[in-house]
C-alpha cells in the first residue's frame, strides 16, 4: 500500500476533524502527519478556506520523518553521529517529492557521487521500505512518534518566544509553481513567521526538485480538487 492508496481513507478522516476544528478551535496550530500529507494539507487548508477561517501560517505537514532518516543515513555513511547532523530536506513526503539536500548538510559532508543515487533513493524509499518489511501490518511507528515529537516540540518552542526555531515542513507556499511545498521556515508566536525558501542548491539537487514538482502538484491537486467536489 502506498501513501497515495490511503487517500481513500484518510481524506474523510481530514475533512471531518478540520470541519469540526474551524468551529471549535480555527485559531489553533494544526501538525498534520496524516498520509498522504502531501494532499492532506491541501484538504486541511480547502476546509477551513471554505469556512473563511484559513490562516496558512498554523497549518503545517510534518515532514520531519525525512530529515531525521536522512541525517541517519549520512550520519552512519560518514561516521557522524546522527544527533549532530542536520539534513535539509525538501518537496514534499512521497517518493520523489521528497528531495534531500546534502549540499547543505552541517557538519560538512563529502558524499561520493557513486553512493549520491542510491542515498537519496534510500530517504526518498524509507517509509516504502518500512512499509514493505511490515507486510500489512502498518508504517514506521516509532521513528514517526519521534519525528512529530521533534516538531511539536519546535512549535512549541517558537510559540514561547524562542529564537532561530528552524524546521522543514509542508506548508501553503509560493516558493516554487507547487502551492504548498516544504524547506525551512523560522517557527515563532504566529506559527510560521517566515518562509526561508529553498536557498542555493546545486544542479543535482535542482534536477531532483524539478522532477518532484509535477508529482507534487498532481498530489495536490488530488486533495483540492476532492474537497471542491465534496
Ligand atoms: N508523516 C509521516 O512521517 C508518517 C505518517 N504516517 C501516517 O500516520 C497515520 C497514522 O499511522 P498509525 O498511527 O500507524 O495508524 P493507526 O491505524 O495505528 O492509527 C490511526 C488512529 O487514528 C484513529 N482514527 C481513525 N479515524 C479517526 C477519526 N475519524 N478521527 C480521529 N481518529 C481517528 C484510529 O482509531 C487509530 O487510533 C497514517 O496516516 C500513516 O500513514 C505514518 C508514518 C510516518
Ligand atoms: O510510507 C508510509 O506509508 C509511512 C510514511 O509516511 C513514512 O514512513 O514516511
Amino acid at each position: 500500500m502506498t501513501r497515495d492508496d490511503l487517500f481513500g481513507s484518510n481524506a474523510n478522516v481530514v475533512k471531518t476533524i478540520f470541519e469540526c476544528a474551524t468551529e471549535a478551535c480555527p485559531d489553533a496550530i494544526f501538525c498534520i502527519i496524516t498520509n498522504p500529507v502531501n494532499s492532506c494539507v491541501p484538504i486541511a487548508c480547502e476546509v477551513m478556506k471554505k469556512a473563511n477561517k484559513l490562516n496558512p501560517r498554523r497549518i503545517f505537514g510534518v515532514s520531519t520523518l525525512d530529515i531525521v532518516r536522512a541525517n541517519t543515513f549520512v550520519g552512519e555513511m560518514c561516521g557522524v553521529n546522527p544527533k549532530e547532523m542536520n539534513v535539509p530536506v525538501i518537496g514534499g513526503h512521497s517518493g520523489i517529492t521528497i528531495v534531500p539536500l546534502f549540499s547543505r548538510a552541517t557538519p560538512k559532508v563529502s558524499i561520493p557521487k557513486d553512493k549520491l543515487d542510491a542515498l537519496t533513493k534510500r530517504v526518498q524509499e524509507a517509509g516504502t521500505e518500512v512499509v514493505k518489511a511490515k507486510v500489512g501490518h502498518g508504517s514506521a511507528t516509532l521513528s514517526m512518534a519521534y519525528a512529530g515529537a521533534r516538531f511539536a516540540n519546535s512549535i512549541m518552542r517558537g510559540l514561547k518566544g524562542e529564537s532561530n526555531v528552524i524546521e522543514c515542513c509542508y506548508v501553503q507556499s509560493d516558493v516554487t509553481e507547487a502551492a504548498y511545498f516544504s524547506n525551512p521556515v523560522l517557527l515563532g508566536k504566529a506559527g510560521l513567521e517566515k518562509n526561508l525558501g529553498i536557498g542555493e542548491i546545486n544542479a543535482y539537487e535542482k534536477d531532483l526538485v524539478s522532477k518532484a514538482l509535477p508529482e507534487l502538484k498532481k498530489e495536490i491537486a488530488k486533495g483540492v480538487d476532492w474537497v471542491k467536489s465534496q
